[in-house]
């Protein structure tokens, strides 16, 4: 099996959960796919790291990250699993009062090309948060992976911003 094989059924086996939720947008679904079970996890994390790096191959960035807190982790094991220096970031949803009061924290973006990446992204509006700050802090956001799509391609390629996924959800039997 390839790592995207093996990535796939750690999803399905884990992350899917079925039943009514309301969604970051205030959208109600009938399932949930908390990939935060899969990218904390010690046998998901590497292949997460390794099959975005892989959809991401032919792109040029040298920093990664996105909305805190989904973004986190995915970025992480990127990091951690790059043929390449390849650093991170972590946007915050909101500014902080105190200490350096940065909004994006890590190795400084101003200046660089980086990578915008979420866990899942449904209406776009996460990623494309973390992107105006990315932007406001100087960097050149030169795309966006997700590991699974849940309909914001569009909404993104609208914005301007390249957008790439792991999966659809067709790839996890699931409906939209
Ligand atoms: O495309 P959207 O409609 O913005 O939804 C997707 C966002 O929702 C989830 O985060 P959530 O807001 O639950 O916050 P968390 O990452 O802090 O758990 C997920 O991690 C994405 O960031
Ligand atoms: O839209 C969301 O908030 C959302 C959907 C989903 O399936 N998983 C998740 O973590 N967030």
């Amino acid at each position: 099996m390839s790592d995207r094989d093996d990535l796939r059924k750690f999803i399905t086996d884990l992350a899917v959960v079925r039943g009514k939720v309301v969604l970051s947008s205030g959208q109600e679904a009938d399932y949930y796919v908390d990939l935060r079970r899969i990218t904390l996890h010690h046998a998901a994390a590497p292949l997460v790291g390794r099959v975005l790096n892989e959809l991401t191959a032919d792109w040029d960035f040298d920093a990664v990250g996105g909305l805190t807190l989904g973004a986190d982790p995915v970025a992480a094991a990127m990091l951690h699993t790059a043929s390449r220096p390849l650093d991170a970031f972590v946007v915050r949803k909101a500014g902080k009062a105190h200490g350096l009061q940065r909004r994006i924290e890590g190795p400084e973006v101003a200046g660089r090309r980086v990578l915008a990446v979420e866990d899942t992204s449904t209406t776009g509006g996460s990623v494309l948060a973390a992107i105006d700050a990315l932007r406001e802090a100087g960097a050149e956001v030169i795309g966006v992976a997700v590991i699974v799509d849940r309909g914001a391609g569009d909404t993104v390629r609208a914005a301007g911003l390249s957008y790439r996924a792991a999966y659809t959800l067709a790839d996890l039997g699931l409906s939209a």
